[in-house]
């Protein structure tokens, strides 16, 4: 269990964590999404203990990492992948990990295998590619089997087949009881892997809802097409459906599925001849929400002081 209770960090004058609140449960990837600085590595910094806040709180398991003994036990974090010694091994690397936080050595071996390096595990970090650093990365969260997974931007310089890995290996984690936390600033990645979101913008709260709420949010109804359009969007209306003519004779139906709006037309010996439901696409949803919030600061002049 993560909670982030209104957590605030400013740098200088400028905030870049705007009194956030959420709360991240355990048996589901829940995706952490907003645009380039909307305060993401901030806050997982904080959880971290890697950055003092301002005032708030950032807890895993409802403490501040500075009060769990053995952090690894608990949470594990991929932030930046390429802050391993270039030197070491990738066996010593994580060996080193193990014994610091009373981790048996056995899961070295074990670790390795799962993030894909065993094959590697001999050779000195400073020679690994971007994409085997973050399996490396991945590699040390995992050590200590913790109940709690941070990822920022875990993606980042993997190729197909290891973005795929990622994608199965989240959903693993959190199929198996833990609570994982992965951040994005692409919808698309969070579409495919994640079943919950928090959205932040400005270092503020956006939304924290489910994939599948933000996508029926943003729906943008039915389109139907008739050569009795008029009689139709009459008999629509009086159903008590909302109806916009759209460019091209189409119209646009909210408040009414497809299969009703064409048992109403069948009803009524009204020829239908489309009936398309037009959900928005999820990155739409996301944009649109982002752009709304933006909207919102603007028209009660609540932007953070920058
Ligand atoms: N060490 C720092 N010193 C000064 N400003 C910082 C520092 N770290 C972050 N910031 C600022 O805080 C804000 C939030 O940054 P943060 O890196 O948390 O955003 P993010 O959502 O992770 O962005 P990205 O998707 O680009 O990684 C930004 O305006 C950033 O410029």
């Amino acid at each position: 269990m993560i909670e982030v209770r209104e957590l605030t960090k400013r740098y200088g004058g400028a905030l870049a964590v705007d009194r956030l609140s959420f709360e991240v449960g355990p048996g589901r990837v829940t995706g952490f999404l907003g645009p380039n600085g909307a305060g993401k590595t901030t806050t997982m910094r904080a959880l971290l203990g890697l950055c003092a806040p301002a005032s708030g709180a950032a807890l895993v398991g409802g403490r501040p990492y500075a009060a769990l003994r053995r952090p690894l036990r608990h949470v594990g974090a991929l932030l930046d992948a390429g802050a391993v010694h270039g030197g070491r091994r990738a066996l010593d690397h994580l060996g080193w990990l193990a014994r610091s936080n009373g981790i048996g050595a056995a899961r070295v071996p074990e670790v390795l295998e799962q993030a894909g390096l065993a094959g590697v595990a001999r050779q000195r970090v400073g020679g690994f590619s971007l994409g085997m650093k973050q399996r490396l990365g991945i590699a040390a969260a995992l050590l200590g089997d913790p109940g709690v997974l941070v990822f920022d931007e875990p993606v980042n310089g993997l190729d197909a087949d290891g973005v795929r890995w990622i994608r199965g290996l989240m959903r693993e984690l959190a199929a198996g009881g833990r609570t994982v936390l992965l951040s994005s600033h692409l919808m698309s990645e969070m579409e495919l892997t994640a079943d919950r979101l928090i959205v932040i913008g400005r270092g503020r709260l956006v939304a924290d809802t489910s994939v599948r709420d933000l996508a029926e949010r943003y729906r943008r109804g039915v389109l139907v097409r008739s050569p009795r359009a008029g009689d139709l969007a009459r008999a629509l209306a009086e159903a008590g459906a909302e109806v916009t003519a759209e460019p091209g004779g189409g119209l646009s139906v909210r408040g009414m599925e497809a299969p009703a709006i064409g048992d109403l037309a069948a009803r009524h010996g009204i020829p239908l001849h489309e009936a398309t439901p037009r959900g928005a696409s999820l990155e739409e949803a996301y944009l649109r929400l982002i752009e709304d919030a933006a909207e919102h600061r603007a028209a009660t002049g609540t932007g953070a002081s920058r």
